[in-house]
């Protein structure tokens, strides 16, 4: 049933205004005077609002890592209609089902919807490949989307994990409690576990890739021997200020919870939050900021140098999941094989690619493509790359430019879904990429 409602009204105190900093302790009102101050939960809250606390973590959590916002908002949000249990499309959250391929993978693109086949964002997840468990809170899925759709009329919330999402195609207008996020490709977007969202497509469609952690909440990491600034700098972190919809009508709220999609109605849009304060709410970040540290003497270092953002497992030093990029940058290490050496790891890899070429590959890794290399699978440079990399000249830099890959890298196993292996857009003749390479061995001790 399609009833008219009326049009959205955003109401925001600087429209297109951000707070900055990682994390930080941020205090935001969308009307004069409905913040209270200096306490969280007055008897009755300023301008007629609710007052609700939203926790990310445990409420005895170290401080350094306690995460929450009190919300002040026009309705509570315990008011909404039942949830009922609605299909999972091909939307996954458990990772036990199928039997895990060591085998190089790497997908084409998505397609995007045809017209005719419109989805929204949600209604366009397909899950690649996870690992972990909803339940256990540990862990991640990967999902892609290809939307044509506003979500209009409807809203999300995910109760399983944060949403780290990276587009790669189109802008996403990401409408949450919070305030209003605009990402384009080449930036991301990471909208904390329980918190309501409505993504718009501003450029009628767009693609991208979402990393759903169950675990230990995204943050910074640790920089050593760097020192205090690089890599992802704190204050390019952008948090949006309060902005709320005061909107009434017959909506849908659904819920990602204990891996399933539940639907329920709600009578007022759920993005009514005039006020809030605390260090719980979503965020995005220009991955272009990046400050990128390599070697300017010899060698490659390894990939965590490219590390913006990481959830820790109980292990220290050990992550559940990295999310790493490749952005661009000189080269400049002497007499070195400058791109992705050979290797295999511990750790499982997934890979996307958001613009031009990556280094380690001369073709079919396509921006919006994907790849996975698993714990122990040899992989690296295709044989053109290997070849092209051992003739260059090292003395002089090298600018790779206009190009943004990235990895989500995990501590467990990367197992692809029944769907991701059976796409369509799976390359079937991906391992020949490394069948090339020519016996240069010789005994005589001094190299090819
Ligand atoms: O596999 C990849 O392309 C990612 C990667 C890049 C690199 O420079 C070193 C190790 C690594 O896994
Ligand atoms: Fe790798």
């Amino acid at each position: 049933m399609n009833v008219p409602h009326p049009p959205s009204r955003f109401q925001s105190d600087h429209q297109a205004g951000y707070q900055s900093g990682f994390g930080n302790e941020f205090a935001t009102e969308a009307l004069p005077g409905a913040l209270p101050l200096h306490q969280n939960s007055p008897q009755r809250a300023p301008c007629g609002l609710y007052a609700e606390q939203l926790s990310g973590t445990a409420f005895t959590a170290p401080r350094a890592h306690n995460r929450r916002s009190w919300l002040y908002r026009i309705r509570p949000a315990a008011m909404h209609q039942p949830f009922r249990q609605i299909d999972n499309g091909r939307v996954v959250s458990r990772f036990d089902q199928v039997a895990v391929p060591p085998n190089q993978l790497r997908w084409d693109p998505l397609p995007l919807p045809l017209p005719q086949d419109g989805a929204d964002f949600l209604d366009s997840w397909v899950t690649m490949a996870g690992n972990g468990s909803v339940a256990a809170q540990s862990g991640c899925a990967i999902h892609l989307y290809a939307a044509n759709r506003d979500m209009a009329d409807r809203y999300f919330y995910n109760a399983d994990g944060e949403l780290l999402i990276v587009p790669q195609k189109g802008r996403l207008r990401i409408a949450t409690e919070l305030g209003l996020i605009e990402v384009e490709p080449q930036e991301i977007a990471v909208v904390p576990r329980g918190v309501r969202f409505q993504v718009m497509l501003p450029d009628g469609a767009a693609r991208g890739y979402i990393c759903e952690n169950y675990g230990a909440l995204l943050r910074l990491p640790d920089m050593g021997p760097i020192g205090s600034n690089g890599l992802a700098n704190p204050r390019d972190f952008l948090t949006p200020r309060a902005a709320f919809e005061d909107r009434e009508g017959d909506f849908e709220l659904v819920a990602k919870f204990a891996g399933n999609l539940w639907s329920a109605r709600i009578g007022h849009s759920p993005l009514d939050v005039v006020a809030w304060h605390g260090n719980y709410a979503p965020y995005k970040y220009d991955l272009r900021h990046f400050n990128a540290i390599g070697s300017i003497s010899y060698d490659h270092p390894d990939p965590s140098i490219f590390l913006v953002l990481h959830a820790p497992s109980d292990t220290p030093g050990v992550d559940t999941l990295d999310f790493v990029i490749f952005p661009p940058r000189w080269l400049a290490a002497e007499n070195t094989f400058r791109p992705p050496w050979f290797h295999r790891n511990v750790a499982s890899e997934f890979m996307g690619l958001i613009e031009g070429q990556y280094d380690a590959k001369s073709a079919g890794f396509r921006p919006g493509g994907a790849s996975l290399h698993n714990c122990m699978s040899g992989h690296g440079p295709d044989a053109a790359t290997f070849d092209k990399a051992s003739a260059s000249d090292t003395s002089v830099p090298h600018k790779i430019d206009q190009t943004m890959a990235f990895m989500f890298e995990t501590r467990d196993v990367i197992c692809p879904t029944a769907h991701a292996l059976a796409s369509p857009q799976l390359q079937p003749d991906y391992y020949q990429c490394w069948q090339g390479f020519n016996k240069h061995f010789n005994d005589e001790g001094t190299g090819v």
